[in-house]
């Protein structure tokens, strides 16, 4: 099986504060040089302060247009020159709040390519299409949304991360079974069109990821790491999250 650095990334979605840069950056400071990469992703009004804290950063999300009048978006572009090396793309708060169709997360993806960033794409079925049994079928349709713009070979520079939407922010984690299972099938649908491609792919998982629950989840075979949201905010938890990637927890 291919080798592939784990991901802890921190969302910190709308919240956060100077201080919490400060005090965040420090506790990471320490993964500089370990296995793992950790990133934090902070609202935009924090993206410089957290770049220049020397933490690897990145956007919440960006803009699919070059600059513009466009107001309140973020250009990839300067995202890129204050420091960013991330961005997500179609976070499922994106998606159900802001309308993102998985269209015009495929131009987010090839915006963020096009500028340096490497693109995040955050996946992931709600509790009334896992009811249904539209998981698999959910997932593939996201995902192939920027296959079918970009080809396979984007997804070379790139990240995953499935976010089950009914696991965030909700304390009602997956399994690690239940997300090993949706990482395998993404991994399989993938290795169809390009096995080095899919085997060097990180896929992160998110959804309540907690200091409890983070390496039961990062054992699995197909698990790369995490995207946290509400236990990034807390440096002490965060940390061990991080701890349990390096397998020393
Ligand atoms: O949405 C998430 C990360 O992008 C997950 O959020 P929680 O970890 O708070 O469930």
């Amino acid at each position: 099986m291919a080798q592939r650095k784990p991901i802890v990334a921190g969302n910190w979605k709308m919240n956060g504060s100077i201080e919490l840069v400060s005090e965040i950056s420090t506790a990471i400071s320490k993964y500089k040089n370990e296995q793992v990469d950790v990133i934090i992703f902070p609202p935009a009004p924090l993206l410089c302060k957290a770049a220049e804290s020397g933490v690897n950063v990145g956007t919440q999300t960006i803009s699919e247009f070059d600059s513009g009048a466009f107001t309140g978006e973020i250009e990839a572009k300067l995202a890129k020159q204050l420091g960013a090396n991330y961005t997500l793309v179609g976070h499922s708060e994106r998606r159900a709040i802001f309308g993102e169709t998985s269209e015009i997360v495929a131009e987010k993806f090839a915006k963020a390519q096009e500028e340096g960033l490497i693109p995040v794409l955050c996946v992931g079925e709600t509790e009334k299409q896992r009811e249904l049994g539209e998981t698999e079928k959910v997932v593939a349709e996201q995902i192939n949304a920027v296959i079918s713009k970009l080809g396979i070979a984007a997804l070379s520079n790139s990240v995953l991360a499935y976010e089950p939407v009914w696991a965030i922010g909700t304390g009602k984690t997956a399994t690690p079974e239940q997300a090993q299972s949706v990482h395998k099938f993404i991994r399989d649908m993938l290795s169809t069109q390009s096995e080095p491609v899919a085997q060097a792919l990180q896929i992160l998982y998110g959804g309540s990821v907690n200091d409890k629950n983070s390496k039961s989840l990062f054992t699995q075979p197909d698990i790369d790491g995490g995207l946290i949201g509400g236990a990034s905010l807390k440096a002490d938890a965060f940390v061990s999250i991080c701890n349990s990637a390096l397998g020393n927890v």
